[in-house]
């Protein structure tokens, strides 16, 4: 049964996934499936495929309506309460959600990360940790344009068109001030390897304490 959820929120590109992936990888391959689990926003963007793809392209995936919240508060409570879950499995070069989904065993505590967990207040009130990854704006810009690029399909200009009309506008409205949130921020992201070992080291904490009172 998930007793703690640990959110990791910040803006595209910050290093999120690399921070909450490595922290779950070097677990993993230390303590029992049944203690960890890793889900992404990203897998509740809403399904699309009832719109033609040129449509898709035009949706603003950076504004909190883009995520179907609701299904990821319900699927949270699902793993609360001992059930698992099938989480959505997303495709951005279709822009859509993919025909199969990845079920989630309600592990003792749930990684998540996303850039807008923290801006819904009946989500946010589902997480026991918040982590904000603090990365200057324009360092994440050059990453994104490298990773969207090599795996996400897109071109240069999609990427800049989409940048300075959505994604910049929008870190600015919902992501950053979600900050204030945070218990913690993060510099430096994915590679903040004594921020890593910190929470690393919460999670064993977490762990054991829960398992003693099971
Ligand atoms: N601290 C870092 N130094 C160098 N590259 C990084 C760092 N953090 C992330 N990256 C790289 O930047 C890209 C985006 O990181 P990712 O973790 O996918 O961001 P997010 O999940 O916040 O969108 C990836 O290619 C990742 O390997
Ligand atoms: O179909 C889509 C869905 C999302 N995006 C962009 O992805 C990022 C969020 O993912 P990160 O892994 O945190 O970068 C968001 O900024 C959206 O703009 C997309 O381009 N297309």
């Amino acid at each position: 049964m998930t007793k703690t959820i640990i959110a990791i929120v910040g803006a595209s590109a910050s290093g999120k996934s690399l921070f909450a992936q490595t922290i779950y990888q070097e677990l993993s391959a230390q303590i029992p499936a049944k203690d960890l689990a890793i889900i992404e926003e990203d897998a509740y963007y809403r399904d699309q495929s009832h719109l033609p793809i040129k449509n898709r392209t035009a949706t603003n995936y950076d504004h909190p309506d883009a995520f179907e919240h609701e299904l990821l508060v319900e699927h949270l409570e699902s793993l609360r309460s001992g059930q698992s879950v099938d989480v959505p499995v997303y495709d951005y070069n279709l822009h859509t959600r993919s025909d199969i989904t990845r079920r989630v065993e309600p592990a003792t505590v749930v990684i998540i990360e996303g850039i807008l967990l923290l801006s819904d207040e009946t989500l946010r009130e589902q997480f026991d940790i918040k982590l904000f990854i603090d990365t200057p704006l324009d360092i994440c810009l050059l990453r994104r344009i490298a990773r969207d690029i090599q795996e996400r399909g897109r071109t240069l200009e999609s990427v800049s068109q989409q940048y300075e009309s959505t994604v910049r506008p929008m870190f600015y409205e919902f992501i950053e001030p979600c900050k204030n949130h945070a218990d913690i921020v993060v510099t430096r992201g994915g590679k903040n390897r004594i921020a890593i070992d910190l929470v690393k080291h919460k999670i064993r904490a977490l762990l054991n304490t829960h398992n003693v009172n099971d």
